[in-house]
């Protein structure tokens, strides 16, 4: 294979009660990038569209992580990429995790597949370091991997892929603002008391237990955060407005999505999807602050190959 063109999905990552251990990808929203093997032995990002990002391949993530790669493979080619972003950095919707994520899913099928997906997942963490400081595996998993992902550990890494009860649909509204991840996770408190921690490892267990048997109240019973979404929805204007609009229309629960600002709510159907989209929306109508938002399926497949040479 010579050139590959990929597309590689947004995600959210926590789903409320699984601060860095809980993400899913989304269907239909996500970027594309196009790898190009050279004889050149230079690594080159040659466009890029849809966001102010460097082309130096030590500052964007992309040529971070394809270095590193290819590097360790001995490969004895060069690289010319091309990055369309199909949605901002710093919207919470897991931006440089779908260009990491995307970058080593390309980068195994040109080396002709010799990681698993676990082993991309670690290299495409490198890319999270880079972007924020820490290496976070739930947006780069859930992009790789598809559906609803478990971190079960970080260290051995190891992912378990959840079930996708089928009538889940995802809104997400994304104000117009930029949450650089680094800020969100500094305003993180640095302990949490036992009973914060009781009630988060409760609803963690019973997200995944609705998740294996469709119970779709128990999720939304489940989708609650007594940790992380306290303190940093101050940094997300009218969070509680939209959560209360979403829960009031029907949604199963809400909150943020990874670092914020995005908002997403989870919903049983796609008829009470259009419902809770329609009342989030109308509520940020009235606040002056532009924002966009979206329904989506949860997609199965994460990263995929749009089409190769
Ligand atoms: N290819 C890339 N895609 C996205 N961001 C990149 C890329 N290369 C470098 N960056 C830098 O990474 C930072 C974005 O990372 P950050 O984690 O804050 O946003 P995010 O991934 O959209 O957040 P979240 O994970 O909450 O959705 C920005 O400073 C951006 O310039
Ligand atoms: N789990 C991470 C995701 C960042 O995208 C956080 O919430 O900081």
């Amino acid at each position: 294979m010579d050139k590959i063109k990929i597309f590689s999905p947004a995600t959210v990552a926590n789903i409320s009660c699984g601060f860095d251990a809980l993400g899913l990808a989304l269907e239909g929203k996500g970027d594309e990038m196009v790898f190009n093997k050279t004889t050149t032995n230079t690594i080159r990002i040659t466009k890029i569209e849809g966001a102010n990002l460097p082309y130096n391949i030590d500052e964007n993530l992309v040529g971070i992580v394809a270095k590193i790669m290819m590097q360790d493979a001995n490969a004895n080619f060069g690289l010319d990429i091309e990055i369309y972003k199909g949605f901002k950095p710093g919207s919470g919707l897991g931006s440089s995790a779908a260009s990491a994520a995307g970058t080593t899913f390309a980068l195994n099928e040109l080396l002709g597949k010799p990681y698993t997906k676990t082993q991309l997942t670690k290299y495409a963490m490198l890319g999270e370091e880079a972007a924020c400081g820490s290496q976070i595996a739930d947006n780069v998993s859930a992009a790789l991997f598809g559906g609803f992902v478990l971190i079960r550990s970080y260290n051995p890494l190891e992912i378990v892929s959840l079930p996708v009860p089928k009538d889940l649909f995802v809104t997400a509204l994304h104000p117009q603002i930029e949450i650089k991840t680094e800020d969100a996770r500094n305003v993180l408190p640095k302990e949490v008391s036992l009973k914060s921690a009781i009630t988060q490892w409760s609803n963690v267990g019973g997200l995944i237990s609705g998740l294996y048997t469709s119970d779709y109240d128990l999720i939304g019973r489940s989708l609650q955060d007594v940790i992380v979404e306290p303190v940093r929805k101050k940094l997300i204007p009218h969070f509680d407005a939209v959560k209360n609009a979403a829960i009031n229309s029907g949604a199963l629960g809400a909150g943020i999505s990874g670092a914020g600002p995005t908002i997403f709510a989870l919903s049983k159907s796609e008829v009470t999807a259009k419902n809770v989209l329609k009342n989030m929306q109308s509520t940020y109508e009235n606040t002056g602050i532009d924002f966009s938002i979206f329904n989506s399926k949860i997609s199965t497949q994460g990263v995929r190959i749009v089409n190769s040479e």
